[in-house]
Parts: structure tokens; sequence; C-alpha cells
């Protein structure tokens, strides 16, 4: 059953019109956006990545693209805070999901890099899907042949700077390191936020600065709040390209618990919420969302803060494009 999508007075091929047609009965894709084979063609892509052979505790997040999808139907064109519709002044659609290799981690990078490419190819943003930490790597190695050495705005409880688990180099907590030793990094402008918990030695965090990164604590948001977290991040990332990593788990698993390696003492999904409204005016290159893992879910809480988060990004792509 085809279901008539909205069209904006600027021509965008939108939501199906949740006033007409009931999101429970609704297509499967984000949004409830068009398909990227029903428009010509997209200013963003959103496309899944289920893949999670990278994980080094629970399992689950190759499972993550469909859940995001299936929690982001109550998602409204209109966002107040931005005085902006997302889906309205840029054409936004689903590619849908890549197929990958959940038994040989190479091929599946490899994979992830060429399916990335091939969406790009026709001038989209991309905002990812995942899917495990592990799929930043190839989707950086992408941007990097267009755009050169990248910023990465990196939420997270954790690093993701470690070297190897098991003596493997790609790995769903080493992204950012292997990033870092290719060049493909800024090392003057990568910003990690949320980060907070235990971790393997204090030498961790000597490492983590050596690759590129300063980090604003989930302990920071405490003492300076949203405001002062906006601020040090901005004034970190400066004018040049910035790429988005958003591993849902820099939320307390109060806000997220359907993901892998949870971490007490979390941001809540209000001050990720605000805080990637600060991110508008900067030079946002793609974004990707990882680590939802649905088996761990309850009641869609991780799945309804991912598709928000998604819809936060959404309008900050299109306050940039209105300024542009
Ligand atoms: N990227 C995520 N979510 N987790 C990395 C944790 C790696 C570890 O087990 O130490
Ligand atoms: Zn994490
Ligand atoms: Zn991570």
């Amino acid at each position: 059953m085809n279901h008539p999508h909205t069209v904006s007075a600027s021509g965008m091929v939108g939501p199906v019109d949740a006033t007409r047609v009931p999101r429970y009965a609704g297509p499967a894709t984000f949004a409830r956006l068009p398909r990227l084979d029903e428009v010509s063609r997209a200013d963003v892509a959103i496309l899944g990545v289920p893949f999670d052979t990278g994980v080094s505790y629970r399992p689950g997040a190759r499972f993550g693209p469909g859940h995001i999808r299936q929690s982001s139907k109550l998602l409204r064109p209109y966002h107040p805070g931005q005085d902006v519709h997302p889906f309205g002044v840029q054409q936004v659609a689903d590619a849908g999901d890549v197929a990958v290799n959940p038994f040989d981690l190479t091929e599946a990078v490899q994979q992830i890099d060429d399916a990335v490419t091939a969406v790009r190819a026709d001038g989209a943003s991309l905002l990812t899907l995942g899917g495990d930490h592990t799929i930043a790597l190839p989707i950086l190695r992408s941007l990097y042949r267009d755009h050169g050495p990248i910023a990465v705005l990196h939420f997270d409880a954790h690093l993701d700077t470690w070297d190897t688990y098991f003596g493997a180099p790609y790995t769903h907590g080493t992204p950012f390191r292997r990033a870092s030793e290719e060049g493909l990094l800024d090392l003057e402008r990568c910003q990690h936020m949320g980060i907070r918990g235990p971790l393997y030695a204090a030498t961790d965090l000597e490492d983590d600065a050596a690759l590129g990164f300063q980090i604003v604590r989930a302990d920071d948001y405490e003492t300076d709040g949203v405001a002062g977290a906006v601020d040090r991040m901005r004034r970190r990332l400066g004018d040049g390209p910035v790429y988005v990593s958003i591993d849902i788990d820099v939320l307390d698993p109060a806000h997220a618990p359907g993901t892998g390696t949870p971490e007490a003492g979390g941001l809540t999904s209000r001050e990720l919420l605000h805080t990637l409204r600060g991110l508008t005016g900067l030079n946002v290159v793609g974004a990707d969302i990882v680590e939802v893992a649905p088996a761990y879910d309850h009641a869609e809480i991780t799945g309804i803060a991912a598709a928000h988060v998604a819809y936060e990004l959404l309008a900050v792509l299109a306050k940039n494009r209105i300024a542009a």
C-alpha cells in the first residue's frame, strides 16, 4: 500500500501526514520519510548500518537501525526550538540499510566505506544509524577523501581511543585511535563530550590527548552546566569541517538503557539535545548515532532518545542550509 507523502511549499517530499494516515500504519522509514529511491535526490540521507561484530560486551546493536526507525514515528514536521522545518527546507530521505558481513570484520569495514561513499556521491549529507561504534572508522575514511583532516565531535561515556581488544584493531572501543593514526583527524579540533566511568589505566587519558582529543566530562556538565559545555565545544571545533559521532551510551542508563556498555552518571536526554542545538552555524559534514541495542530497551526509551537526537541534528543541518 502506498501512502501519500506531504510536499512542502519548496517541493521537498516530507513524511506521510500523521493526521491522515495513522502512524502505526505508515511506512517503516525514519520519521515516515520517503525512501531514497522515491525521490530524485536527497540533501540528507539516513543510512542504517546493522552491524555489531565489534562489540566487547552485550551484543544487539545490529538491530539499532530498525529500532530507531520504529521509535521515530511520532516526530512532527516543525521544530519550535529552532523555528525550522527539518524536512521542509531540505530533502531528507531514508537510504535503507547496508548489507554488512557479520562474520568478517575487515570486509564489513570496507563494505561500510563503499556504501557511505556511494550514498555521498550524489551530494547527500549522511546521517548514519548504527550499529556499534566500529562503523565510525570507515565513515571517517570516506569523509577524509573529500574534506581532508576533520574534527570529530564525539559524544560517549567511553574514550574509544583504546588500542586493541584480543589483539583486534577494529572494535567499538578503538575507532578513534585508528582514525587518528591514519591521519583522518584534525588533531587540534577533536572533542569528547560526556566521558565518565572507570578506565583501564591513567595512561588512557594521556594516550587520548596525544591522539588529538580534549574532554568535556559528564562531571563538567554538573559544574559548568550545558552552556559551559557548549561554549567549550564551539571554541574547540572552530570553523572547519566537523563530524558528529553520538554513542547513545553518553546518556545515563536511565535515559538510554538499551545499549551494550552502559555506565552510570551520564547526561540526560535534555542535556544532549540542548548541546546538539549548540552546533548551529558550525560546519557539520556528517553524523552517526550508534550503540542502540533494543534487546535491553524498555518502552522505546532509548529508541525515542535516538530518534530525537537524529531530529535535532536534522534541525541543525536545516538551519545551516537556510543560513548558507
Ligand atoms: N563504544 C562503546 N560503546 N564501548 C566501548 C567500550 C569498550 C570496552 O569494553 O572497554
Ligand atoms: Zn560508549
Ligand atoms: Zn562508543
